[in-house]
């Protein structure tokens, strides 16, 4: 047995946090070994102290006020598995680096937030910040593109960063059953945030893609700057629409450099795509994330494993308890903060590819001749078109796939269909995988 203690604050106790507490009991041995010295958990904390949550506590030592782990001298690393971007968790955070002590975080809204400015504050105090579950779960996605493709240029970086999306996705696929229905069985499995807006609305898949950015193209971390739109409009006639033309439908983050004579642009965007039912990421289901990058030495790297729950994750958190006991102290976004470049974001008008589109229209003459007008004088050709029959409340569901053209393009035809009364709902737009 190590001889060595490290001595661990988890801050947090709900799926994650009991996760952790479970592997570093089980696993004891094993991870004393690897990282030659004792893990040992010396204190911990959440909202409620009373609460069952299937874990024996009684033994480790309950701190009502988290902020005085970061100021415990017993304590050499803090792990907050709380959540939310700011808030206490940003506030335990600052405190902890500060203070030279090492945090270890799933949180990826405060490292998509507030990042950079906590490596700072790690390169300043001799701390380390390791992230590794907030990124695509159980996967070694951060470790994989900051070390593994190091020697690199990416060229692209794209992939499933959402569990919960992904696991209604491909339920309600092999399924049928209603989206609210899925939602709340992800939410029961314990893969969802608090706020489950977040997974469906494409925010914390947005949240791992500028954390992946950054890391791949050696740019600085840029929220705000994604493009993000979820999987609420996606109907179950969607679904079998892209099913019947051989696709499935998943929400992906992808992220391009664009190196110009000038300037570098960087392209972030969480949309959901249509992916051939023969590529890699189809067959990605339930929870499961992928991560593919693309190095101009490594070629194609595939990623591939639990994005969401309780093992998975604490595998992760433990995994960066571990680096940090061997003494592992790489800068968190793979170079001091100063080094990454600012780039400005791309447009995604210029970019080329096909479309699937579907509206729902009025069911009466001529709202068909409108929609292919509107199309025409955009320049837009269709590859198929299906005209559904009409649903109980009276809509007419068109689908269509495009031939290639450009998204500024596809905008145009949009625009022109704005306010149409043939028109009764959003038209839905999804992009389909190409050769990225
Ligand atoms: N659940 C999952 O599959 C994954 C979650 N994450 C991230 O891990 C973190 C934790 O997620 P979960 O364990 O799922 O959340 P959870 O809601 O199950 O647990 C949160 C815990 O934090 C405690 N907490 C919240 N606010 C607090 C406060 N102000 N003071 C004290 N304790 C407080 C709660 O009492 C609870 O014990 C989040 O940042 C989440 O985004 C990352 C990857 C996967
Ligand atoms: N809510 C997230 C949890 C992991 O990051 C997801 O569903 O992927
Ligand atoms: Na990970």
């Amino acid at each position: 047995m190590a001889s060595r203690t490290l001595s661990i604050g988890i801050v947090g106790l709900g799926t994650v946090g009991t996760g952790v507490i479970r592997l570093i009991e089980e696993n004891a041995m094993l991870i004393a070994r690897r990282s030659g010295q004792t893990i040992s958990i010396g204190a911990i904390t959440a909202r409620d102290r009373n609460k069952d949550r299937g874990v024996d506590l009684r033994g480790y030592r309950w701190v009502d006020d988290m902020l005085e782990m970061a100021d415990d001298p017993e304590l050499d690393i803090i792990v907050e598995l709380i959540g939310g971007s700011d808030g206490p968790a940003l506030t335990l955070a600052k405190k902890a680096l500060t203070n030279g002590k090492s945090l270890v975080t799933a949180n990826k809204a405060m490292i998509a937030h507030h990042g950079l400015e906590l490596a700072e504050l790690a390169e300043t105090n001799g701390a380390a910040l390791h992230y590794e579950a907030a990124v695509a779960g159980g996967i070694p996605a951060i470790k994989g593109v900051r070390e593994g493709t190091a020697a690199n240029r990416i060229e692209r970086i794209y992939g499933i960063l959402n569990g919960t999306s992904n696991y209604i996705l491909s339920t309600m696929e092999t399924s049928g059953r209603d989206f609210d229905d899925v939602l709340a069985e992800a939410q029961a499995l314990g893969y969802a945030e608090a706020d489950p807006s977040f997974d469906i609305d494409g925010v914390d898949a947005a949240h791992k893609l500028s954390i992946l950015a950054s890391l791949a193209f050696a740019s600085r971390l840029d929220f705000d700057a994604v493009a993000t739109e979820g999987i609420r409009a996606i109907q179950a006639a969607d679904i079998a629409q892209a099913d019947a033309l051989g696709y499935r439908i998943r929400l992906l983050g992808l992220a391009e450099r664009h190196d110009g004579d000038k300037a570098s642009e960087l392209f972030q965007r969480v949309h959901p795509y249509l992916v051939p039912k023969s590529h890699p990421l189809a067959n990605v289901d339930g929870s499961t994330n992928a991560v593919v990058a693309e190095g101009n030495f490594s070629g194609r790297l595939l990623f591939q494993g639990a994005g969401a729950g309780d093992g998975p994750t604490a595998s992760a958190v433990v995994a960066d308890i571990i680096a940090i006991a061997r003494g592992e102290l790489s800068p968190a976004f793979a170079m001091p903060v100063k080094a990454l470049e600012p780039c400005a974001p791309a447009e995604s008008g210029h970019r080329i590819g096909r479309a699937y589109l579907r509206f729902q229209v009025a069911d009466k003459p001529g709202v068909l001749a409108e929609i292919t007008a509107a199309l025409r004088d955009a320049d837009v050709s269709i590859e198929s078109l299906i005209q559904k029959e009409r649903s109980p409340n009276d809509a007419v569901l068109v689908a269509m796939v495009t031939h290639e053209c450009a998204e500024s393009q596809v905008n145009a035809t949009l625009d022109a269909l704005a306010g149409s009364s043939s028109l009764l709902g959003e038209p839905m737009v999804i992009h389909i995988l190409g050769d990225e």
